[in-house]
């Protein structure tokens, strides 16, 4: 049956100097560059043919996406960009470096800023100017659904009708389907494809540029779950 490759974009410039991202639209580094050509190539080893991509709105995961598909002969795939695949929004501490985080706040306390399932981070004004209501992509949007901050819950919940509407009827129509996104929306989508409890979910790691592929059987039931390195 069909295959989901989920793909988290290769180390960004601000993972190389360990800030908080979320929605900040950073690019990829050298190293990031590195990691997407060579998920491209795996792929292609590992003969994964897509009929769709998706990806977010956010140049990280665009040019991962592009760059992995490039690598295995497949850049002419259609794909679909969308906000609900964005990084979770890591609200006031976005652009701030995560260690001096731990320094002024406590290790404890942010590690349950990063990894607790329910927990809010300090939340960004509207009025902020580093606010997603005074960016471009996300004009269409009514301004209510504009995050401040998320946690992975309410990543999840924003992840999840896109997951119904497009995603799991394309997957139960047989057809092989690439998501290049993000550490924290696609720990939210495995918690869902992989059924994983508010608890565990803190366990989950996502490396940068490792393809995870998914067999379904026809009831959208994992069959198997590889990691290609
Ligand atoms: O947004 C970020 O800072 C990272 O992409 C994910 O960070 P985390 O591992 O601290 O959640």
């Amino acid at each position: 049956m069909a295959k989901l490759v989920l793909i988290r974009h290769g180390q960004s410039q601000w993972n190389l100097s360990n800030q908080f991202t979320g929605w900040v639209d950073v690019d990829l580094s050298e190293e990031g560059v590195k990691q997407a050509q060579n998920a491209g190539k795996l792929i292609k080893e590992a003969g994964l043919e897509f009929d769709q991509a998706y990806t977010s709105v956010l140049t990280r995961a665009i040019k991962t996406l592009h760059y992995a598909l490039e690598g295995s002969d497949q850049l002419w795939v259609p794909e679909m960009k969308t906000w609900r695949l964005n990084e979770r929004h890591y609200g006031a501490l976005q652009g701030q470096n995560k260690a001096e985080a731990a320094e002024k706040w406590g290790d404890e306390q942010v590690h349950i800023w990063r990894r607790s399932y329910d927990t809010l981070p300090p939340l960004l004004d509207a009025n902020d100017e580093g606010s997603a209501a005074n960016d471009r992509r996300y004009a269409n949007l009514d301004p209510h659904i504009i995050p401040g901050g998320e946690n992975l819950k309410v990543t999840l919940e924003r992840v999840m009708p896109f997951w119904e509407d497009e995603i799991a009827p394309k997957l139960l129509d047989g057809k092989n389907i690439i998501i290049a996104a993000h550490g924290n929306s696609l720990r939210a989508l495995s918690k869902y494809i992989e059924n994983i409890s508010d608890e565990d979910i803190i366990n989950l790691e996502m490396a940068t540029g490792e393809p995870v592929v998914y067999d379904f059987n026809d009831k959208l039931e994992v069959q198997s779950k590889t990691k290609l390195n």
